[in-house]
């Protein structure tokens, strides 16, 4: 047949099926208003048309000659339609179709992946088949039509898998936790590939972390200028970390100090020389904390203060780094937006998604308990920099009086513990970092497991002979026969800023070669060297030499000595440090040979082999010589 007939007289017909005839053209069905189930398959109709206010739940046009999808708008019931081996290049003329749940466009000439953006609304829809359609040939085309049409569980008859949802949200709308984890990746795998430093000014205590501070919250919410404050009125305990970021400086804002402008290719650069430890994209810009902005203040001997959003703490938090965390929150979204105009540097869509922002910080609190240390309201300008520097305060001041009573008990008893330490302001800032950490909770369960390990009595002869040298120093300090070694390391002086893993190797052969010689040596360097504990590599040594144990009966005067020694002439030591430098060097049996991997002191996260090429920063070695300073070791 080419022509429908009338079929006005079947008022009660619901199924019908005309497949295979030579219609061109819809028509005649208008009265069937119980018509549920219509087949119009292999004819040669080129326009949807007469089924208006059908009840149909069933429509098949397979195999006829449409272009574009057109007339199903009344049909609100439809929920199977078959539109396969057409011409149809578009979705569009689907939208309304609410309750549609399986789509079967096969065989026609849909080629854009935004075409999805025409059913993405119907939440019914199951089933799609997109099979030999030009889309296919799109990159990624499964992922992403899965992202588009999340509520699909058949795409072009094969089930969609739980793992094909989540991979397509990881990769098109990935949550930041995603995206931290990834930043943390890249970073870890570009500095492994690196050749490997050891950070001793990072690791002023083995049992320690390494103390930061981290300030966050949305932009523009103060915390720049409270984190400048903070280091600037604590200078003795912090220093600011200098982000590098991509975008051009501010009015005001000057180099080196709130930020380093880099340019994209710079950063990019930097991304690939394993330079960053996080990195975060913000409003087209990037910006990023790198392991030498840490170390410029931990050489310093003082603790890091950085500012940074939640993103970059995320990224923060999957490192080896376990700063504390102060929110800095705006809860006056008025008076936070007005602060924001008022700086005129902000477009209004930079403002609104920084106001729009303050979501993700409640959030995180509400379905996160503890992820931060603190949280302060920062509506009030007047209010938020001494409620930051009170809780700053508490901390140390706390601790500080726990290590002064520590102090004294030391004195009266404890010469006969030697478990017992006496802190230092860094330390008990360390110390307090620690503290307060919940053993229960499962994102600090990384940290537990370490101190655990800390706690474990094995220690091997090496650490043993270590911690003992160091008790005995305590101790002489504590009775008044030396220097308040503790109290000086720290200090924010160029004299005890720890060195590097060369440095201190160099130092050691030093001590370890002029053990027994008698030479005038300043408080400062026996300060800095009696706090001192063998490096890896001079560990490695002293297990070479067979003499560790023997280390660790030393006496006092023989520590004394070597400390001095190790403050003798100036050419001495940089030839010392120039052989310990040298791969090449005869500086102990085997080290022609290629560097072994020394034992690592408890407590450190990551096995580093240490470097005989020259730091990024320029040889920490040659530096601290120049500077005639003396090593500690860590
Ligand atoms: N390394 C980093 N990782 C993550 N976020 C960062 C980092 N460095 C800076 N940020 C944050 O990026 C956002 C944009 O920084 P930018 O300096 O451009 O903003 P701002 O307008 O000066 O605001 P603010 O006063 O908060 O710094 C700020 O919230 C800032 O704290």
């Amino acid at each position: 047949m080419t022509k429908m007939k009338d079929l006005s007289a079947y008022l009660c017909l619901t199924k019908l099926d005309l497949d295979y005839n030579g219609f061109s053209e819809i028509s005649g069905l208008e009265q069937c208003t119980m018509l549920t189930h219509l087949s119009l398959a292999h004819n040669r109709i080129s326009r949807i048309s007469g089924l208006y206010n059908l009840p149909l739940s069933h429509l098949c046009l397979r195999g006829n000659q449409l272009e574009r999808i057109e007339g199903l708008e009344t049909i609100k019931s439809l929920q199977f339609l078959d539109l396969s081996l057409n011409r149809i290049r578009s979705l569009s003329g689907l939208q309304n179709l609410c309750i549609l749940s399986s789509l079967n466009l096969k065989k026609n000439l849909i080629s854009e992946i935004k075409e999805c953006k025409h059913i993405h609304e119907l939440s019914l829809l199951r089933d799609l088949n997109l099979l030999q359609n030009p889309v296919q040939e799109q990159q990624d085309y499964r992922l992403s039509v899965v992202f588009l049409l999340q509520h699909l569980t058949m795409l072009d008859q094969e089930k969609v898998t739980a793992e094909e949802k989540v991979s397509s949200v990881n990769k098109y709308d990935p949550p930041i936790e995603v995206v931290a984890a990834r930043d943390h990746m890249t970073h870890l795998v570009y500095q492994l590939m690196q050749p490997q430093m050891l950070y001793d000014s990072t690791l002023p205590s083995a049992d320690s972390p390494y103390p930061i501070l981290v300030l966050t919250g949305p932009q523009g919410c103060g915390k720049r200028e409270l984190a400048h404050r903070l280091c600037q009125d604590l200078n003795e305990c912090f220093g600011y970390g200098i982000c590098h970021t991509t975008r051009g400086p501010y009015f005001g804002e000057e180099n080196g100090i709130d930020y380093h402008f880099v340019s994209e290719e710079d950063f990019q650069n930097m991304i690939h020389m394993g330079k960053f430890i996080q990195t975060m994209h913000y409003g087209g810009h990037r910006y990023g904390l790198t392991r030498d902005a840490i170390e410029e203040v931990a050489r310093d001997g003082l603790a890091c203060c950085v500012h940074m959003e939640l993103e970059g703490v995320l990224s923060l938090k999957n490192s080896f780094f376990e700063p504390r965390y102060v929110l800095l929150l705006p809860t006056d979204v008025e008076k936070y937006t007005g602060h924001l105009k008022s700086r005129s540097i902000y477009e209004p869509a930079q403002i609104d998604v920084a106001v729009s922002r303050i979501d993700l910080y409640t959030n995180t609190i509400e379905q996160q308990p503890g992820f931060f240390d603190n949280v302060i309201p920062c509506d009030d300008w007047e209010e938020v920099y001494p409620t930051l520097r009170q809780i700053v305060k508490e901390y140390l001041l706390s601790e500080e009086l726990k290590g002064e009573n520590n102090n004294r008990a030391d004195d009266a008893s404890t010469a006969h513990e030697p478990d017992e330490k006496p802190p230092s302001p860094l330390s008990t800032l360390m110390s307090h970092f620690s503290a307060t950490l919940d053993p229960s909770d499962p994102a600090h369960a990384n940290y537990f497991t370490r101190i655990q390990a800390e706690l474990s009595p094995q220690k091997n002869p090496t650490e043993l002979a270590s911690i003992r040298r160091r008790e005995q120093l305590v101790r002489e300090a504590v009775m008044g026969k030396s220097p308040g070694v503790y109290s000086l390391l720290f200090k924010s002086s160029t004299q005890n800023a720890p060195s590097s893993q060369q440095n201190s190797d160099s130092q050691h052969l030093e001590e370890s070669r002029e053990t027994h010689t008698k030479s005038s040596g300043s408080e400062e360097s026996h300060a800095s060297t009696a706090l001192s504990v063998p490096t890896s590599a001079a560990a490695f040594e002293e297990q070479v030499n067979g003499s560790a144990l023997g280390h660790a009966v030393e006496t006092p005067k023989d520590h004394l000595e070597s400390d001095q020694s190790a403050n003798t002439s100036r050419a001495d030591s940089d030839h010392l440090a120039a052989v310990a430098s040298s791969p090449s060097s005869d500086r102990r049996p085997g080290s022609n040979m290629k560097p072994l991997l020394p034992p690592i002191p408890a407590g450190r996260k990551t096995p580093l082999v240490p470097s005989m090429s020259p730091s990024p920063r320029g040889s920490p070695n040659t530096a601290a010589t120049e500077e005639g300073q003396t090593n500690t070791e860590q």
